[in-house]
């Protein structure tokens, strides 16, 4: 397997280390992790991963390089970096609201870079990711979209559709974790213990979303055979909506992709 080197060892940078050593394709000895402060991956090391905290050396060996620091860490780190990239590898970039084309510019070579949008589903295996590039060959894009495969499901899509990815599954996860979180509070207030309520919720989320993944089916299909006539259903669906339910959603999704936009500039 590919060599990986993960810059930034945070949240999705560390779900996806988890993800592809889970995957079973990954060592834990494949997969370089830095982090400006070292202390922070002692675990991470325990477990078997190489950590460090110069970037330049880390790229070193690595066949493709995945960039998964704060849009506003990312120049420092592309210009610690740049004297060592090399071309043969594929550098990934999971930064919000940054182009193929910004990197290349401070990297000042044209380089291989491929985008990539996942969520921290990818821990576990289950994240949605979508990839994109400007200049990247299919085989290239193959090969990102292999690795991604291993820990879920992967959508190519134009770089320009890169944002609102972004907003619709990267922040999407946790749209839908407060929506469980919703319900089970309503759990709570008509009678279960919390933490029964959330087991009721959780896996009723996991239901709805199981039965679109494997009948294929619409959600309003799905939603009609609940919805009994005169029934309880319809009448708290309908309280949803009359309390802005579904605009809600689509008004975060918007917001979350204009702002995904302008993270880069900020
Ligand atoms: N958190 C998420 O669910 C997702 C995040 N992203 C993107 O991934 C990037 C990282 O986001 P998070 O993991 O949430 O942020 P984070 O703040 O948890 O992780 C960033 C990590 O980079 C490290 N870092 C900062 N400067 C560094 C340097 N010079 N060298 C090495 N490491 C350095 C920090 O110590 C931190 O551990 C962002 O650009 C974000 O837009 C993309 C998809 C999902
Ligand atoms: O909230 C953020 O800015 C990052 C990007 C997508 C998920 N987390």
């Amino acid at each position: 397997m590919s060599k990986i080197t993960i810059i930034g060892s945070g949240n999705i940078g560390l779900s996806l280390a988890k993800g592809l050593v889970k995957s079973g394709q990954y060592m834990p000895t494949d997969i370089t992790l830095t982090r400006r402060n070292i202390a922070n991956l002692q675990e991470e090391a325990a477990f078997g991963f190489r950590v460090g905290d110069n970037n330049a050396e880390a790229v070193l060996h690595a066949e493709i390089v995945v960039l998964a620091i704060l849009p506003q860490q990312l120049r420092n780190v592309l210009e610690e970096i740049r004297g060592t990239v090399h071309v043969s590898q594929i550098i990934v970039s999971v930064v919000s609201g940054v182009s193929c084309a910004d990197i290349k510019q401070v990297l000042g070579l044209d380089k291989l870079v491929v985008r990539a949008m996942p969520n921290t589903a990818i821990a576990i295996g289950q994240s949605m990711t979508c990839i994109a590039t400007d200049t990247a060959t299919d085989g290239e894009i193959k090969e990102v979209e292999r690795l991604f495969e291993s820990v879920g499901a992967v959508v190519v899509i134009q770089e320009d559709l890169m944002t609102s990815a972004t907003a619709l599954c990267a922040c999407g996860i946790a749209f839908f974790l407060r929506a469980i979180r919703a319900a089970s509070q309503g759990g709570v207030e008509i009678g279960f213990h919390a933490h029964d309520a959330l087991k009721m919720a959780v896996q009723t989320a996991k239901g709805a979303a199981d039965l679109l993944l494997q009948t294929k089916n619409h959600p309003e299909g799905e939603i009609d055979k609940v919805t009994s006539p005169k029934g309880c259903t319809i009448a708290g669906l309908n309280e949803m909506e009359h309390n802005g339910f579904s605009s809600a959603f689509i008004k975060g999704i918007k917001l979350s992709a204009e702002k995904a936009g302008g993270l880069y500039s900020e």
